[in-house]
């Protein structure tokens, strides 16, 4: 089953949450909705959601409306699992009462009450929290109780499963062990995930597709490899990571980088790049030497993290971001060449 938006605006007051958006997700995707703060993503999910009748547009599972100009079917109805920043869990209930909540619903009155007991025991079973079952949020840990709000949104076996930023209370370690019991839910339930996140590492590591959102609208829809790659514009290419936007004329398909004889070939470059004049370069498309056919630059900053040493970079083109492997080292104050990897020797 896929879901639809068609058109989907909201405005709230004077403020245009969301413009125009149209895409179809389908069944079992897991879809990041990425952005900054402020463009739209919370109130995209809580239009598909049903929190929110959007102002314009139609919103549908398959030929099912959920909201169009005349239906707005309520959140409970529809076939939704949520999971929020904030865990949303009642302080006076046990993790056992959270999860079994939404197996009282209308939707799943078509249960035995010996169904609905297995399926919450194995909810919790699936999270871990066997142990926990009759505790209070109150006596359990943070990625506990992000794992109770989890095990209460997988229950019901919803087609869709929301998530908002779900992993933002937690901790740098504990993020990366709950990202990957998100991906284990995704491969076991085959839910459909839409996932909201600031966090563009999250997005690249977790989705099959990534849908960055600017001011209300989309900006750019793809793979992680599309959208890290092949940017379409230059605010998902610094947006989605760091990106060196090198200056220079494009011409015939070769870019001349201003200020010296150095030209580099077409590699899918965006249009919106070419018109304004631009190469983009990822961190770790530039490699570093002390001679060779490159930019020169001077190194102004190192920081060495084990895995890859992280330099800034200063030339005439502006400040640069280069990422190498650590087996030389450059010093700060040390005039460099930056060379860009699969164009080695380009130059007159
Ligand atoms: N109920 C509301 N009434 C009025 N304006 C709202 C309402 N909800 C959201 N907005 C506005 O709509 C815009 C989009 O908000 P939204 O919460 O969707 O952004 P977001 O991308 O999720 O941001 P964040 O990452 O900070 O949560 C913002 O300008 C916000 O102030």
């Amino acid at each position: 089953m896929s879901l639809y938006l068609e058109h989907v605006s909201q405005q709230f007051g004077q403020t245009p949450a969301l413009r125009d958006i149209t895409l179809e997700i389908k069944k079992g995707e897991f879809i990041a909705i990425l952005g900054p703060s402020g463009c739209g993503k919370t109130t995209l999910l809580r239009a598909i959601g049903g929190f929110i009748k959007p102002t314009e547009g139609t919103i549908r599972l398959d030929e099912t409306i959920y909201s169009d100009g005349h239906t707005m079917v309520p959140v409970e109805a529809r076939d939704l699992g949520m999971v929020f920043q904030s865990f949303a869990l009642w302080p006076h209930m046990t993790v056992e009462e959270h999860v079994r909540f939404p197996m009282e619903s209308k939707r799943q009155k078509h249960l035995s009450a010996e169904e609905k007991r297995r399926a919450v025991e194995q909810a919790i079973a699936n999270m871990g929290l066997l142990p926990y079952a009759k505790r209070l949020p109150g006596e359990l840990s943070g990625g506990q109780r992000q794992r109770v709000a989890l095990a209460r949104a997988i229950v019901g076996k919803p087609s869709i499963l929301l998530m908002d930023e779900p992993l933002s209370a937690l901790d740098a370690e504990l993020k990366i062990s709950m990202r990957r019991e998100i991906q284990d839910i995704h491969s076991q339930t085959g839910a459909t995930i839409i996932y909201v996140t600031h966090d563009q590492s999250e997005a690249l590591a977790m989705a099959d597709r990534i849908i960055v959102m600017k001011n209300g609208a989309i900006e750019q829809i793809g793979t992680p490899q599309e959208i890290y790659a092949s940017p379409r514009t230059e605010f998902v290419a610094s947006f989605v990571s760091k990106c060196n936007m090198v200056q220079g004329k494009w011409r015939d398909h070769q870019f001349h980088v201003a200020g010296s004889t150095l030209v580099y070939e077409d590699q899918a470059i965006a249009p919106v790049f070419k018109e304004k004049g631009i190469y983009p370069v990822r961190p770790e498309q530039f490699r570093l030497s002390r001679t060779g056919q490159g930019l020169a630059a001077t190194v102004t900053n190192r920081q060495y993290n084990g895995r890859e040493i992280q330099y800034s970079l200063r030339c005439a083109n502006g400040w640069f971001t280069v990422y190498t492997g650590c087996e030389a080292m450059f010093q700060p104050g040390e005039e460099v060449r930056m060379i860009l990897k699969d164009q080695e020797g380009a130059g007159r």
